[in-house]
C-alpha cells in the first residue's frame, strides 16, 4: 500500500486526477478494449472530478473509451431526486465530460428485484473483464462504498442497511432531516473492490483521521472495512494533512520516504525508457 499526503483537498484532487489521467492514457483504451473505472460519490471526490473535467477540457484526457461502475446507490430514492447518486454523478461529473451515457453504470435502487439487480451488476462488471481502477472514498466509520462496520470482507454487491452514524453523517444532504435519509442502499462489496486491478482511495479532512489510522496502522478488521485494502497488491490512499491527525509521526515519515524513493525509481525508469533499455516506466506497489 502507498499513502500520498498533500496539503489540502484541492491538491489531493489534482494528484488523483493526474494519476487517473496517466493510467487511462497509458492504457490507450479503444472501443473493443475500454478502460473500466469504478467511481464514488460524496464530497471528498468532488475536487478530483473538477480536475478530471479540466483535463478533458484541456484536451489531455478523454472518456470516450472509458466504462464506469459506481460504487453504491440509495434504495427507494427516486432516480431524479437531487441527492440520488445517479443525479450526483451526472451533475458533478458525467455531464461535463465526453463519456457516452451508455457506458455509465449505476445500481438501480428502485429495481423491483433488488437482489437480482445486485447479481446482474456483478455479472456486468465481469463481462467487461473486471475493473481496472476503483476510485473510492470512505465514511467516518471507515466504510468503503457502503460497506458498513461488520461487513464481510468477502462481500459482493448487495443490499445494505446503513449504520446510524452514516445516516447522521448524510443527513446534511437532506436538510439535516434524519427521517429523509434512506435507511438502505445497494453497494458493491469489499471483495468487489478488492477484485479490481488497482484501488485508489481519497481521504480528506480531520473527520476521517481516526478511520485512516485504524485502516492503515492496525490489522485487517471488518469494523473498519477500508483496512481490507491491506490485502490488495496495488492500493493507493491519497490524503490531505488534516486526515493524518491521528497517524503516528513515524507512519507519516515512512510513507513520505516511500514516495521519494518511488519518484526516484520512476525517474530512473523513464531515463532507461528514453535510452530504449526498458519498454515501460515501472511502478512500485
Ligand atoms: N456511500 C458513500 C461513500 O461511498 C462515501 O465514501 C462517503 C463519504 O462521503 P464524504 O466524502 O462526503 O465524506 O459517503 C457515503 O457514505
Amino acid at each position: 500500500m502507498r499513502l500520498i499526503i498533500r496539503q489540502d483537498p484541492l491538491a489531493v484532487g489534482d494528484y488523483i486526477a493526474n494519476y487517473i489521467c496517466k493510467r487511462i492514457n497509458d492504457f490507450a483504451p479503444t472501443p473493443a478494449r475500454p478502460f473500466v473505472l469504478g467511481l464514488p460519490t460524496g464530497s471528498s471526490p468532488i475536487p478530483t472530478y473538477k480536475a478530471l473535467i479540466q483535463l478533458v477540457k484541456d484536451g489531455k484526457l478523454s472518456f470516450k473509451n472509458v466504462v464506469t461502475f459506481n460504487m453504491d446507490e440509495y434504495v427507494g430514492l427516486p432516480r431524479d431526486h437531487s441527492e440520488s447518486y445517479h443525479t450526483f454523478m451526472f451533475r458533478e461529473f458525467f455531464s461535463h465530460v465526453d463519456i457516452p451515457p451508455v457506458q455509465v453504470h449505476l445500481l438501480d435502487g428502485n429495481a423491483i428485484d433488488l437482489i437480482a439487480e445486485c447479481k446482474a451488476y456483478e455479472e456486468k462488471i465481469k463481462s467487461y473483464g473486471g475493473i481496472e481502477l476503483f476510485l473510492g472514498g470512505i465514511g467516518e466509520d471507515g466504510h468503503i462504498a457502503f460497506n458498513e462496520p461488520g461487513s464481510s470482507l468477502a462481500s459482493r454487491t448487495r443490499i445494505k442497511t446503513l449504520a446510524y452514524d452514516t445516516i447522521l453523517a448524510n443527513a446534511r444532504f437532506f436538510n439535516n432531516d434524519i427521517d429523509s435519509v434512506p435507511r438502505m442502499a445497494l453497494t458493491v462489496g469489499v471483495a468487489t473492490v478488492l477484485d479490481s486491478r488497482e484501488v485508489v482511495v481519497v481521504v480528506t479532512g480531520q473527520r476521517k483521521a481516526l478511520a485512516l489510522s485504524k485502516a492503515i496502522e492496525e490489522g485487517v478488521n471488518h469494523l473498519w472495512t477500508l483496512s481490507a485494502l491491506q490485502l490488495h497488491p496495488w492500493a493507493l490512499i491519497v490524503v490531505d494533512e488534516d486526515a493524518t491527525a491521528e497517524l503516528h509521526v513515524k507512519t507519516v515519515k515512512y510513507f513520505k520516504s516511500i514516495e521519494r524513493v518511488q519518484d526516484e525509481v520512476e525517474e530512473h525508469q523513464a531515463r532507461l525508457k528514453v535510452k530504449g533499455i526498458v519498454e515501460q516506466v515501472g511502478s512500485m506497489e
